[in-house]
């Protein structure tokens, strides 16, 4: 081993030199570093400047994070430099097919990556002769977190090591699991960017250091100084298998160097490219693409065609229970790599995979695919555009195939994945292609009001079930279950026994606005303003009690009249209709009351939110007791009469979810108590008197209840209730007139 040191007054220069750059600036020099093993024995070490870069804040916490970690499967380092450094490789041979580079360093070396272990030292050395990297290339990738992932669940405070290395893995990172000191030397395969070799140098704390040495080959070598309870990664036996779980499906030779000698031990299979493969091959593959050493995929779809274009793929979905949080998915990376002829065109294939797709794992190979796709190119915009469709069409019918094969497997896969098929529909029309709408309708399942919780349908047996002759699907967007039948809204649909889908995701009503039906059916919310009901084609049992009053024409318009004179601006239409089966009233309005509620959580904060502009209507049942009742005390017993109104309002509201804050109806609750309480104890509101067949009349009397009412809350709708006529009432000891 070369291990070419300063003289000692020539170090002794240096030493004081660094000290008084350190305190200066973060270029500082330093002794330089040993050179070591075959790789690096040409390389002579000079006493080039070092670098001290810090790390960012963000990847300082993953490594502190990492570091301190006592996570049990270790051996997961392995597989992230193992892909690394295959990826390193495919970029060379990438940007060499596609001539992006070129002039090449070292172009007679073959890609390869190789592994070796000094036993003595205690090390592990992975080496590639890939991509390498720059002086800015270093600085930029192994000074930050690559992986968005990883960034999320720190992001989210997360600080379980095993949750975060479990999940997402660490990349590069994952070394410090193993290794208190780790060294990268690298030199890229670019020519025009330069021949220059770079040591980068760190233990994992705040910061790392690059100086340049010379005679570095083309690629990276990584070199880990194993912490004393990860020294079973210097024995040859345990890298070996460790290496052979993680790279059969890579595409270059990987080697484990026995007694100075390269081993093969990959078998560089494109599992893509077979006719078929055992459910043991899937099952490595999937774990290679999910860079994951356990876990299996949950849907396997092999998938080749010649026509429209020539296409080799493999597709997993992952476990549903593990399904990515909709929430830390802001910008997410496509879990599907695209190739042509094996060899990787991008390791993320956007344009071909959509967003809402991102979760799946897999590689598309298609011959037709240039190696130098780019978007500015017309037809290689086309030539993706047509592989994304075939690909993606292929993948949402062999979901419809499973969820027809096993219902209940794939009800499974869709509590994992619904909020994504539903996006996918609101994309898919954002787009403005509409090309997979059916196919993602189709996928959809649901809870309906005919049958029981947590039985899901989807809408095609929706409508093969449906009422003759029904032209509609019927919904109702709510939050749960019991809500949605225990609301008015719901009445006339559940005494026909129509059904009704259940909607209790937030995103289904911008899924049902995105689109306009299904199959030839519209959607219609059971809560809108729509008359298109559809009463006729089935009739509820008839009504047989005698006693039902039913106001006549002309008591409606009386009782509409009064309604609006009390209401005012709050209600633009008052109207009778007969959806109303054990309620007496509810609001409508041209948006739904839900939608209406989300618009306003999305505009909260805003002086204006526009919803005051949107007209709402009240509908009464014209035979309901309440309304029939209200309609005769009308001119006997008007003051009543106002505060029934306004209380019918408002539970109407209530009904509808729009009442933002309840504790605006306290004081009118409160009044109607009141009534309540005084009318049992015979005190008489037409007359503002006591019966006087009351043996002892209360000592207290009530408040006016027509008094002028102004509730102290930021409710407008409370500002305006103003009664044209009191009634003569007696005042109660201690009130006193406003
Ligand atoms: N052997 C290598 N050769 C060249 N560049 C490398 C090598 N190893 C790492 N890098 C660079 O460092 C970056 C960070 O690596 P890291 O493993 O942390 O994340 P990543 O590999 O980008 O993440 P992912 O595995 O999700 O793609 C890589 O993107 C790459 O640019």
């Amino acid at each position: 081993m070369q291990r070419v040191l300063p003289a000692p007054r020539l170090r002794r220069a240096l030493c004081s030199l660094q000290a008084a750059r350190c305190r200066s600036s973060w270029v500082r020099w330093r002794p330089v570093p040993a050179a070591t093993s075959r790789w690096t024995q040409s390389v002579r070490e000079r006493p080039f400047s070092t670098e001290v870069h810090e790390f960012k804040a963000e990847t300082k916490k993953l490594l502190d994070i990492v570091a301190k970690s006592l996570y049990t499967d270790k051996e997961v380092f392995i597989r992230e430099l193992i892909s690394n450094a295959s990826d390193a490789c495919e970029k060379l041979r990438f940007l060499q097919t596609t001539q992006a580079v070129k002039e090449v360093n070292d172009a007679d070396t073959p890609l390869q990556v190789t592994l070796s272990v000094d036993e003595n030292e205690r090390k592990f050395v992975i080496e590639d002769s890939g991509m390498g990297m720059t002086h800015d290339e270093l600085v930029e990738h192994l000074g930050t977190i690559a992986k968005s992932g990883s960034l999320d669940f720190l992001q989210r405070g997360e600080s379980d090591a095993s949750k975060i290395i479990g999940q997402f893995g660490v990349g590069f990172y994952s070394t410090f699991v193993v290794a208190d000191k780790v060294q990268v030397y690298t030199m890229t395969a670019d020519k025009e960017k330069g021949s220059k070799g770079y040591l980068w140098s760190s233990d994992g704390s705040g910061s790392f250091t690059i100086e340049e040495v010379e005679d570095v080959p083309r690629g990276t070598r990584i070199e880990l100084h194993l912490k004393d309870d990860a020294t079973e990664f210097a024995s040859l036996a345990n890298v070996k298998k460790a290496a052979q779980k993680f790279s059969s499906y890579i595409d270059f030779p990987i080697y484990v160097k026995e007694e100075g000698e390269p081993k093969a031990i990959n078998k560089q299979e494109a599992l893509w490219m077979l006719r078929s493969a055992t459910e043991e091959q899937h099952l490595e593959f999937f774990r290679f693409l999910s860079h994951n050493s356990y876990g299996k995929p949950f849907y396997t779809l092999m998938y080749q065609t010649d026509a429209p274009l020539s296409i080799k793929s493999c597709f997993y979905v992952p476990d549903p229970d593990n399904a990515p949080s909709r929430l830390f998915t802001k910008d997410p990376e496509i879990g599907v790599a695209l190739h042509s002829r094996r060899v990787m065109v991008k390791k993320h294939a956007d344009g071909v995979i959509p967003k809402w797709l991102h979760w799946m794992k897999g590689i598309v190979d298609c011959e037709d695919m240039p190696m130098n796709i780019s978007r500015e190119n017309m037809q290689d915009t086309r030539l993706m555009e047509k592989l994304s469709m075939a690909v993606v069409r292929r993948i949402l019918r062999f979901l419809q195939q499973e969820a027809k094969k096993d219902p209940e497997k794939y009800q499974q896969f869709f509590k994992g994945y619904s909020y994504f098929l539903k996006a996918g529909i609101i994309e898919d029309k954002e787009g403005n292609f509409s090309r997979h709408k059916d196919d993602l309708l189709k996928l959809l399942r649901f809870e309906c009001s005919n049958k029981s919780k947590g039985e899901l349908i989807s809408l095609e047996e929706y409508i093969d079930t449906a009422k003759e002759g029904q032209q509609n699907i019927y919904y109702f967007t709510c939050p749960d279950r019991q809500t949605a039948l225990s609301s008015p809204y719901m009445e006339q649909f559940l005494q026909r026994q129509r059904n009704v889908i259940l909607m209790f995701e937030d995103i289904d009503e911008f899924v049902v606005n995105a689109i306009e039906g299904f199959k030839d059916k519209k959607f219609i919310s059971v809560d809108s303003a729509d008359k298109n009901f559809e009463l006729d084609i089935d009739q509820p049992e008839e009504d047989t009690s005698e006693d039902t009053r039913v106001l006549t024409d002309s008591e409606q318009t009386q009782l509409s009249q009064f309604i609006k004179s009390v209401l005012k601006e709050k209600v633009q239409e008052v109207k009778f209709s007969d959806r109303l089966v054990s309620s007496p009233a509810i609001v409508t309005s041209v948006i739904t009351p839900h939608m209406r509620k989300m618009m306003k959580s999305l505009m909260a904060g805003k002086e204006n939110d526009g919803m005051g502009n949107i007209p709402m209507t009240l509908e009464l049942s014209a035979k309901h007791h309440i309304v029939t009742t209200l309609h005769t005390i009308l001119e006997s017993n008007e003051p009543v009469a106002r505060i029934a109104v306004e209380q019918l309002y408002d539970t109407a509201c209530i009904a509808a979810g729009t009442l933002d804050d309840p504790r605006v109806l306290m004081s009118r609750l409160n009044k109607v108590l009141e009534m309540f309480v005084y009318q049992g104890a015979g005190y008489d509101y037409a007359k503002g008197e006591y019966r006087g067949d009351l043996a002892s009349p209360p000592k207290v009397e009530p408040t006016e209840v027509a008094k002028e009412t102004k509730v102290e809350s930021k409710d407008s709708r409370f500002e305006e209730v103003k009664p044209e006529e009191k009634p003569q009432t007696k005042r109660a000891p201690g009130d006193t007139e406003s």
